[in-house]
């Protein structure tokens, strides 16, 4: 048997703002949902605040941030809303982060598996990706909604390293934002923040294993260099 050690390790990526900068369409689709209540446009500064838990979620702080609070029962019908406009459009103006593809060739080559984690409904997360060529790369994809419990719950991303037929002392998330880094430290897993996504506070703050500004710095000796660390952190 291969020892542990040895087994090409799994990368989970988080979706919004750390594989693919999807600010413009996600604020979009946003004011395009909340001008249905008359309610003034929020911007990019905003999404930082909104984003990172969902559709339903961003909608509801959006309409609280605009002073008009939602009655749950006026929610459905603006998520419909939100949906039809975002799966309309995709990919629209989302892209990869600089450097990203290139970076997954490089994970792919050295045998790697690679898998999403976000709390995007799996629907749009799958629908975007196949727009973008991307699905291809990955193992398994898991949204807000494929399993009971989201980020921040460990199970969303043990769940995930399940589905991608991982294992979970070989694997990492990375992610621009708290859950990302809540979900790993939750499930003992060691994490990798960016500091080009969505967060509202810098990701030093959230206390990630490690940042990395660019995906020119993900390369398998880093993964490595990353899990001896962390297998060092834990044992003490
Ligand atoms: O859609 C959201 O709210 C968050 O998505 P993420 O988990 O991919 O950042
Ligand atoms: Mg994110």
């Amino acid at each position: 048997m291969t020892p542990s050690h040895a087994r090409p390790p799994l990368i989970v990526f988080d979706l919004d703002g750390t594989l693919l900068d999807t600010h413009t369409d996600l604020v979009e689709s946003l004011n395009h949902t909340i001008a249905a209540l008359g309610l003034d446009p929020v911007s990019y500064d905003d999404l930082t605040h909104l984003v990172g838990h969902g559709a339903r979620v961003m909608i509801e702080r959006a309409c609280r941030l605009r002073g008009h609070p939602l009655e749950s029962d006026a929610l459905p019908a603006l998520v419909e809303r939100f949906v039809a406009h975002y799966a309309g459009n995709m990919p629209g103006r989302t892209e990869p982060y600089p450097g990203l593809v290139a970076a997954m060739d490089r994970l792919k080559s050295a045998r790697y598996r690679l898998a999403v984690c976000t709390n995007k409904m799996e629907s749009l997360a799958l629908g975007l990706l196949e727009k973008l060529d991307l699905v291809r790369y990955f193992d398994a994809i898991t949204g807000g909604d494929s399993f009971t419990v989201r980020k921040p719950d460990a199970r969303h991303l043990t769940g995930t390293i399940e589905r991608a037929g991982g294992d979970i002392t070989r694997s990492v998330m990375i992610g621009d934002s708290i859950n990302d880094i809540a979900v790993a430290r939750n499930a003992g897993v060691p994490s990798i923040a960016v500091p080009f996504g969505y967060s509202d506070v810098p990701v030093s703050n959230l206390d990630p294993d490690m940042i990395i500004t660019h995906y020119d710095e993900l390369t398998p000796e880093l993964v490595e260099r990353l899990l001896r660390e962390y297998a060092v952190k834990v044992a003490v």
